[in-house]
């Protein structure tokens, strides 16, 4: 018997925000990659997960959730969405078994449905937060919306990221939906986002904790500088990084950086703890807080943020 043809090839998931996309993506790749988090629209940039295994390469390309654009920032975002989706094997699309079918996730349909070649597969997530008949009326209603809106769904999956459940069995569904072809990435890669981008993204997780409802999109993250400090000994390295957090305006201030700087303190031991998880190396975190006025609104400023 000859032996199947290796695949690989680009999935990504899509949904409403809190869907559990990347929560999934975690859980294919097994490695915390992208950021997850109980609100909304935490993913901005386009992380890759990649699982390796030996009959395929599955590139996971994780998007930012698409919606209403009212700012640059929001156009840019959607537009990345949807160059993505033309350009990936097999999309995911995630409806959470906890809710009924919303506006938010008819939106999204409405817009795969004008895209005939990817493949689609839905996928309801966190079937560990309903019981058997409440999933059994969500699965039916997912292929009704299939149905409804003219799209032909490759497999119908429930899952549960957080409990394992149906994450091997999603994975194999969505190999035979890949081209045959070599691994595009050599193996014990688990991302190509730079690493730089991902510590940014996890210093911004922690600076808008708690202050999410005052700072709703006013956050963004650079990492001006990542080097290992020299004259170290070789078992006892240390990474420099510093970073700035910037707000749109001076008021913003007081919020992140709280009473007598504590916040800001907080936010760098939350976030340095992340990161060196992350990186695998004790870090030493420089966190400044900048001004850079309505920089959602200034093309100039969004190029420099990464956006
Ligand atoms: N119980 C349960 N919770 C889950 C599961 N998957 C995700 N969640 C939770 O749902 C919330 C949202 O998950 P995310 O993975 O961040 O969702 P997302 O779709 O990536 O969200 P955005 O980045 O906002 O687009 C988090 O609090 C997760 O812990 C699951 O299988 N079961």
């Amino acid at each position: 018997m000859t032996e199947p043809a290796h695949r690989s090839g680009f999935a990504c998931f899509v949904g409403r925000p809190n869907a559990g996309k990347s929560t999934l993506t975690n859980a294919l790749v097994g490695t915390k990659v992208a950021i997850t988090s109980n609100r909304p629209q935490t993913t901005r940039h386009t992380v890759r997960g990649i699982v390796h295994r030996p009959d395929a390469q599955l590139v996971l390309v994780d998007t930012p959730g698409l919606h209403k654009p009212r700012t640059l920032l929001g156009q840019r975002l959607n537009d990345v969405v949807r160059t993505t989706w033309a350009e990936v094997d097999v999309i995911g699309f995630c409806l959470p078994a906890d809710q009924r079918t919303g506006p938010g996730d008819r939106f999204i349909a409405q817009e795969l449905a004008h895209i005939k070649r990817t493949p689609k597969v839905a996928v309801v997530t966190k079937t560990d937060l309903v019981d058997a008949r409440t999933l059994a009326e969500r699965l039916v209603a997912v292929e009704a919306l299939g149905r409804e809106l003219g799209i032909e769904w490759a497999e119908i999956v429930p899952v549960s990221a957080t409990e394992g459940r149906q994450v091997g069995l999603l994975a194999e569904l969505l190999v035979p939906l890949l081209p045959e072809g070599p691994p595009l990435y050599p193996e014990g890669e688990l991302t190509d986002e730079p690493e730089q981008v991902m510590v940014a993204e996890l210093i911004r997780e922690a600076a808008l904790e708690g202050v999410r409802d005052e700072l709703p999109h006013s956050i963004a993250v650079v990492v001006e500088e990542m080097l290992p400090r020299e004259d170290r000994p070789a078992d006892r390295p240390l990474l420099d990084i510093h970073a700035y957090i910037y707000i749109e305006r001076p008021s913003q201030k007081g919020i992140v950086i709280g009473p007598k700087g504590r916040r800001l303190k907080e936010v760098g031991t939350t976030s340095r703890r992340h990161i060196e998880a992350l990186l695998g190396t004790p870090v030493y975190l420089d966190l400044h807080v900048k001004v850079a006025k309505d920089w959602q609104r200034d093309p100039r400023q969004l190029r420099r943020l990464g956006f």
